[in-house]
C-alpha cells in the first residue's frame, strides 16, 4: 500500500455524515473527522473543510410534505448553515471560519484572489476554514452545484496538496455498490478518463448530490494539477485512524502532474501576461537569488493596464526573470511603486500584505 503523506489538504465531508437520515446535525460522523483534523494539526499540517448538509440539517425546520421548491431548500440551506457550522464548532479549540462561495466568486479575478488571500490568513492564524456553496444566492447556471467541484475548485485556490472527500461508500467500485453487492473497490486510480467516468453512478440517497460522478470530476481536476485526491468512507473512524498512520482505506487517485510542474506550466505558458512590472537590481537579486516576493519598493515602473489577479511579465533591463499574478492593478502599482510597504494602505486605503506579486504565485522564467 503506497505511504500516505500530504501537508495541506482540502476535507470535503459529504450531507449523510452531517445530517444522517436527514434528521438535524449530527455529531455521529463528525466526531472522528475533527479528532483527524486536530491530530493533523497539531502535527504542523493545514486542512481546509468543505461542508455540505445545510439543506439536510435544515430540513426538519422547513416541514413540508412536497419536494422543495428552490426557495423552500434555499430557507433550509440557511437555517441549516448556522446549524451546520455550530455543529463543526464546538469540536474545535481553534476558530472556525465561514466562507460561503458561488461559481461567479470563483470565476472573477478580484473575488479570486480575496478568497486565496482570506484562506491564507486563515492558514497563518490557525483558524479552520469551513467552505460550503452559497446556497441561497446561488442557483442554476450561477452555482458550483455540487461540493465535491468547489472542494477541488478550493483545494486549486488553496494550493493543497490533497483533497479527502469523505462520503458514506468506502471508495469508487467498479459499480454502484448500492445496486450491485458484488462490486469491488477499486484502491488505486492512476488516470481518471472516460473508462473510469463509466463506472460512476448517482447520489445514493436523496441527501447526496452528484453521486461518485461529481467525485470524478474532482479527482479529475486536482490530479491534473498535481494534487492527490482520496474517496474515504466518513462514517468509518478507522479510516481517519488509517490517514494518521499513513493508510489509505479507500481510493486513491495519484496525481498526473507533479504539482510545481502543473503550476509552473499554467502560469508559464495558459496564463497570457497583462502587462510588465519593471524592477530595480535588488528586486532582481531578491527574487532570483532569496525566493522573495516582490515589494512595491523594487518596482521602477508599470507598463500596460491590468486588473489585480491578472499575470504579468517581472523585467529587470528589457530581460523578462518571472511571471507572477499582481496582487493589485496596474493603476494602483502606479500609486504605490517605488514605496515601502508599510505604506500601502495609507496611499490605496487597503492592503493585501506587503508583496505585490507573492511568491506563491511567481514563476522564474
Ligand atoms: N461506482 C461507484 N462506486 C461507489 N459509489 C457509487 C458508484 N456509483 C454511484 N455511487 C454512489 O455514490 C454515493 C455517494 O455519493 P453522494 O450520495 O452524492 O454522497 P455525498 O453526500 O457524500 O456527496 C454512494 O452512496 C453510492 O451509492
Ligand atoms: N451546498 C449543499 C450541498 C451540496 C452537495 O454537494 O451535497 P453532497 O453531495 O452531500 O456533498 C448543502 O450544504 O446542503
Amino acid at each position: 500500500m503506497h505511504q500516505f503523506e500530504w501537508q495541506r489538504a482540502v476535507i470535503k465531508v459529504g450531507s449523510a455524515l452531517i445530517a444522517p437520515d436527514g434528521q438535524q446535525c449530527s455529531a455521529r460522523y463528525l466526531l472522528a473527522i475533527a479528532r483527524f483534523i486536530t491530530a493533523s494539526k497539531e502535527q504542523g499540517k493545514e486542512v481546509i473543510l468543505v461542508s455540505s448538509g445545510s439543506v439536510a440539517a435544515g430540513r426538519s425546520s422547513v416541514p413540508i410534505h412536497h419536494p422543495p421548491s428552490i426557495a423552500e431548500k434555499q430557507a433550509m440551506a440557511s437555517i441549516g448553515q448556522m446549524q451546520m457550522m455550530a455543529n463543526w464548532s464546538r469540536f474545535f479549540d481553534f476558530p472556525c471560519a465561514q466562507l460561503l462561495l458561488t461559481y461567479d466568486d470563483l470565476h472573477s479575478r478580484t473575488r479570486y484572489v480575496n478568497i486565496k488571500n482570506t484562506l491564507r490568513e486563515l492558514l497563518n492564524h490557525q483558524a479552520l476554514p469551513i467552505v460550503n456553496e452559497n446556497d441561497t444566492v446561488a442557483v442554476n447556471e450561477l452555482k458550483v452545484g455540487d461540493n465535491d467541484n468547489l472542494a477541488a475548485y478550493t483545494a486549486l485556490i488553496a494550493q493543497a496538496d490533497t483533497l479527502i472527500i469523505c462520503s458514506d461508500v468506502d471508495g469508487l467500485y467498479d459499480q454502484d455498490p448500492r445496486k450491485n453487492p458484488h462490486a469491488n473497490l477499486i484502491p488505486e486510480v492512476t488516470c481518471v478518463d472516460e473508462s473510469i467516468f463509466a463506472l460512476a453512478g448517482g447520489a445514493g440517497t436523496k441527501l447526496g448530490t452528484g453521486g461518485m460522478h461529481t467525485k470524478l470530476q474532482a479527482a479529475q481536476k486536482c490530479t491534473q494539477s498535481g494534487i492527490q485526491t482520496l474517496i474515504v468512507n466518513g462514517q468509518k473512524g478507522a479510516v481517519f485512524d488509517h490517514l494518521l498512520e499513513g493508510k489509505v482505506l479507500g481510493t486513491r487517485f495519484t496525481p498526473v502532474a507533479s504539482r510545481e510542474n502543473a503550476r509552473r506550466q499554467w502560469l508559464k505558458h495558459t496564463l497570457k501576461s497583462g502587462g510588465k512590472i519593471v524592477i530595480d537590481s535588488g528586486a532582481k537579486t531578491a527574487i532570483l537569488s532569496k525566493g522573495a516576493s516582490l515589494l512595491p519598493s523594487g518596482i521602477v515602473d508599470v507598463i500596460g493596464q491590468f486588473n489585480s489577479g491578472d499575470a504579468v511579465t517581472i523585467e529587470y533591463q528589457n530581460n523578462a526573470l518571472a511571471k507572477g499574478l499582481a496582487l493589485y492593478n496596474s493603476s494602483d502599482l502606479n500609486n504605490i511603486k517605488g514605496m515601502r510597504s508599510c505604506k500601502i494602505e495609507s496611499i490605496l486605503g487597503y492592503t493585501f500584505g506587503e508583496a505585490v506579486v507573492h511568491r506563491d504565485d511567481m514563476v522564474l522564467l
